[in-house]
């Protein structure tokens, strides 16, 4: 069996080896011809996946994107097809939930304007959404969720309306699949209109998809309003964003928000799932085995942590203020934006790290935050 493997899918050869001969590819570049004889092809999201690239294929068996979004593969026409497909839905939403907490402490501290107190509109309460209120709520942050479809689909949780997380939000983040259509679109949700609307001093984080915000609009605001402050990791013209625009991001990284080493094992793992389920073989393989152990076994603590200090345990976790700095400094370069993706590995999730502390009932939030061994 031929499986054709996007070169930047980690944990692919202890997983799928048994299975068949792995043929890593350029996803970004694949095409029609490297596909043709292909059993399996498992993508992430720069890979179109349409009748362009796939109609010279008469014996593909599975098609899996190890991804959350979908947006660059036609299901219709899969269906059509009759080509198994399956994503990866949740797989790095901790990730993404964590870069975004973690964004809001690095903004808090380089502007001396605390996050505790602030309120934090989520827009699109799925599972990055959530994750993200997960973590702001552990910490004891008061969030508003917006998302029509989950509330008019009876979602029992309190949500409110994107002109109540525009008039009442300190600091808005996105998390929204990008649609072109129909009544809940998110192509140019925030416009110019509403880009100029935000309040004085808002933070807007956006690591869903680049377009879900016009980037040309976002350079005019900004460029009059330096009381705004971004945090973009997605891009319009992704590799290539607007060059005008990655100086005016407090942090700019390239589309990485969900790359913890957890977040890609777990895409990974799920196709895998997937693809023995299909075959209607035993997936004896696990999850934990695939990670590495951190290199820091435990950090003990001494008082709870202030926010400087959660900083501080966060940044042993993943630091962004490396990747902002190597962003900035190599996404002019030819195919910098891809390279930096390619090459990225070092990022862990909370979970990763184990804290030691005595009187556990005062840092319960640390545990509900995602660190470990709390209190052990
Ligand atoms: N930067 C990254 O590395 C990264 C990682 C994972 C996902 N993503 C992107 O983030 C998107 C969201 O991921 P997810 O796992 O949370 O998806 P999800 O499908 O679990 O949740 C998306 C939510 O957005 C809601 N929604 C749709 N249109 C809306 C609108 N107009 N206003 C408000 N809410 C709306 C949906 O009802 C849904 O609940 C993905 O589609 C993907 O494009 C990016
Ligand atoms: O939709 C997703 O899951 C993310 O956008 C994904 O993590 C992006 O990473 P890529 O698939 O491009 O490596």
């Amino acid at each position: 069996m031929k499986i054709l493997v996007d070169e930047n899918m980690p944990y692919v050869e202890p997983l799928f080896g048994d299975l068949g001969d792995i043929i890593p590819v350029n996803g970004r570049t694949l095409t029609a011809e490297q596909v043709r004889e292909a059993d399996v092809l498992l993508v992430r999201s720069v890979t179109k996946v349409n009748a362009e690239l796939l109609s010279g294929n008469n014996k593909l068996k599975f098609v899996g994107s190890a991804t959350i979004g979908t947006d660059h593969v036609d299901l219709t026409y899969l269906a059509e097809r009759n080509i198994p497909f399956s994503n990866a839905p949740g797989c790095n939403a901790t990730a993404v939930g964590e870069f975004a907490f973690i964004a809001m402490l690095e903004l808090a501290q380089r502007f001396n304007s605390p996050l505790k107190g602030k309120v934090v509109g989520i827009v699109g309460a799925g599972n990055t959404g959530t994750a993200t209120a997960k973590c702001l709520q552990a910490y004891g942050i008061k969030v508003l969720l917006n998302d029509p479809i989950k509330a008019a689909e009876g979602d029992p949780r309190s949500f409110v309306s994107l002109d109540t997380i525009m008039a009442q939000a300190d600091i808005i983040s996105l998390h929204v699949p990008i649609t072109r259509t129909g009544e809940h679109k998110t192509k140019h949700l925030f416009d110019e209109a509403r880009l100029k609307a935000l309040k004085p001093n808002t933070w807007l984080v956006n690591c869903c998809r680049g377009d879900v915000i016009d980037n040309q609009a976002l350079i005019k605001v900004k460029q009059q309003r330096d009381d705004l402050k971004l945090v973009l990791d997605v891009w319009e013209g992704e590799p290539t964003p607007l060059p005008e625009l990655v100086p005016l991001a407090e942090f700019a990284t390239p589309h990485i928000a969900g790359y913890s080493l957890e977040g890609k094992a777990r895409g990974t793992f799920m196709l895998y799932q997937n693809l023995c389920q299909l075959l209607n073989i035993t997936a004896d393989k696990s999850l934990l085995d695939l990670l590495p152990t951190f290199n820091i076994k435990a950090v003990e603590l001494a008082t709870a942590p202030n926010e400087k200090a959660l900083l501080q345990l966060a940044r042993f976790v993943y630091d962004l203020r490396d990747d902002d700095k190597m962003f900035r400094n190599t996404f002019l370069n030819e195919n910098g934006f891809d390279t930096m993706r390619k090459n990225h590995q070092h990022r862990r999730e909370f979970s990763a790290l184990a804290l030691a502390y005595d009187g556990q009932s005062e840092v319960d939030w640390l545990s509900n935050l995602g660190f470990s061994g709390v209190g052990q």
